[in-house]
């Protein structure tokens, strides 16, 4: 194929192996990286174009600087995948990646992306992120086929957190469902959700119309009603009385909002940044209430406006 890339893709697990699969269906010399194998094999015989980290967040930047230690061409794309925040750092994977690698274009890859669906080509679509227009459109190319859509977006750090915010909502709404709440409630869930994402994003220097699309409210949907999505299954079980140790260890994979609850109580405690859905999934996820109880205290906030900045003109 004339547009052929090498794509070197790191982390063998459920997104990585399925993202591996769409670049080569496209007809990229694609060669995929778990941690059993020697990296140096695949990264020195490859010369790879693109690199595409699927490693989950506690693995990012290990792998990261395990990379550094090898020649690259100075055009070598990093594509990141993961959807998490660095404890103590706070730095999101592309934070990480782009200061281990300042002179190459990152790309932040996020979307309503539930893999099991992909993998059984059912169609989805995505979004590439990068401050690099070029870079961007070259990612676009190497994954979009018939079955997987791609969008290019100029907003990664909106990007990267959509997906991540995404996953502590996704907790709540797996409770929810476990409480059997109804449907009222979890509408007014996710919502509440979406601006509790905006808010912390914003906050981040993202742009809030990049919460309105795929890459935040549509992933939010996604996972918020999918049994497929592990961040909803621990909400789920936890609400069905379950350990958190047990939920965890059942899991097929990485439920990355455990521990991106907790980055982000950090920072919404350094920025002053209300956040009561994460707060009351971060007391859950520390055995400090009960999933009642966290209802209760949502329930009986203070009584607000519902946005934060309404327009002046549209007020009373
Ligand atoms: N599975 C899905 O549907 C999607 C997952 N993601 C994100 O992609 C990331 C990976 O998710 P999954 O593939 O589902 O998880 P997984 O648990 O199936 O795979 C994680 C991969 O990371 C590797 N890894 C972990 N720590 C490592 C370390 N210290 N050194 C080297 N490799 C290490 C594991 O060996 C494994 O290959 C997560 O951040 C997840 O949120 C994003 C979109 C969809
Ligand atoms: O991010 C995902 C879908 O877009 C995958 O969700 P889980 O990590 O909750 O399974």
């Amino acid at each position: 194929m004339p547009n052929s890339k090498s794509v070197v893709i790191l982390g063998a697990g459920a997104w990585g192996t399925t993202l591996a699969k769409l670049a080569a269906i496209n007809g990229n010399q694609v060669h995929l990286w778990s941690r059993q194998e020697p990296l140096e094999k695949i990264l020195e015989n490859n010369n790879p174009q693109i690199i595409l980290s699927a490693i989950s967040m506690k693995g990012v930047r290990d792998v990261a600087s395990i990379v550094q230690s090898f020649p690259l061409a100075p055009q070598t794309i990093f594509v990141t995948a993961t959807k998490g925040l660095e404890p103590h750092t706070t730095y999101t994977p592309s934070q990480i990646w782009q200061a281990a690698f300042p002179n190459h274009p990152v790309v932040v890859l996020s979307g309503p992306n539930l893999s099991q669906e992909i993998a059984q080509d059912l169609p989805s679509a995505t979004v590439v992120a990068s401050k690099n227009a070029n870079a961007a459109q070259s990612v676009q190319l190497v994954f979009s086929s018939h079955r997987f859509r791609v969008y290019t977006n100029p907003d990664p750090v909106g990007v990267e957190l959509g997906g991540t915010l995404k996953n502590v909502i996704a907790i709540a709404a797996g409770i929810c469902d476990g409480l059997h709440l109804g449907t009222n409630a979890k509408a007014a869930l996710v919502t509440r959700g979406l601006t509790e994402m905006v808010r912390i994003g914003k906050n981040l220097g993202a742009i809030t119309e990049t919460f309105y699309g795929l890459s935040g409210l549509g992933d939010l949907l996604a996972t918020c009603n999918s049994p497929l999505s592990r961040n909803y299954q621990v909400g789920y079980q936890l609400a069905n009385g379950k350990m958190l140790e047990e939920v965890l260890a059942s899991l097929p994979g990485t439920a990355e909002g455990v521990n991106t609850c907790r980055v982000l109580m950090e920072i919404a405690k350094q920025r002053s940044i209300p956040i009561p859905i994460t707060e009351q999934v971060y007391q859950l996820l520390a055995g400090q209430v009960t999933p009642r109880v966290a209802l209760d205290k949502l329930m009986l906030r203070n009584i607000k406006p519902e946005f934060d900045d309404f327009p002046r003109e549209q007020m009373w």
